[in-house]
């Protein structure tokens, strides 16, 4: 029997929290969202087997793809977002993971991973 990815509770659609926060991409960034959760799906889906995993998102953005990843049911989810503007949608999905997943407003370029995955 196939087994159902865990849902999350309802969460605000990503293109509220775009409008909401006024998410305006930034070039610099390389910022462009995708919005799609399809697609989202899909894309996490050809990473392979996450349930139980531990993974690291560069750059989640507003945190389409975040969501998809949670919903693989992984063990531990750490996403490193340098702009901070994304920041309230992202403690909202972290909230909504029940101590899956913790945000870290950085620089991926000087963060630590290896620091990360001692604790883990
Ligand atoms: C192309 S957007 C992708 C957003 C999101 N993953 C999506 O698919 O909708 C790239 C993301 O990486 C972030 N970013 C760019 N440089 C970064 C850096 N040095 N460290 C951490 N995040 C960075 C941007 O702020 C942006 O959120």
């Amino acid at each position: 029997m196939a087994v159902r990815p865990p849902r999350l509770p309802p969460l605000p659609a990503l293109r509220d929290f775009i409008n909401i926060y006024q998410l305006k991409a930034k070039k610099q960034l390389s910022q462009n969202y995708l919005m799609d959760m399809n697609l989202s799906r899909k894309l996490v889906k050809s990473a392979g087997h996450l349930e139980g995993a531990t993974v690291l998102e560069v750059g989640p953005g507003p945190g389409g793809i975040t969501r998809a990843i949670l919903e693989r049911n992984c063990r531990r989810l750490d996403v490193v977002e340098i702009d901070d503007r994304f920041l309230p949608a992202l403690e909202l999905l972290a909230e909504a993971s029940v101590g899956r997943m913790s945000v870290h407003n950085e620089d991926v370029m000087k963060f630590d991973v290896g620091k990360l995955w001692e604790e883990a």
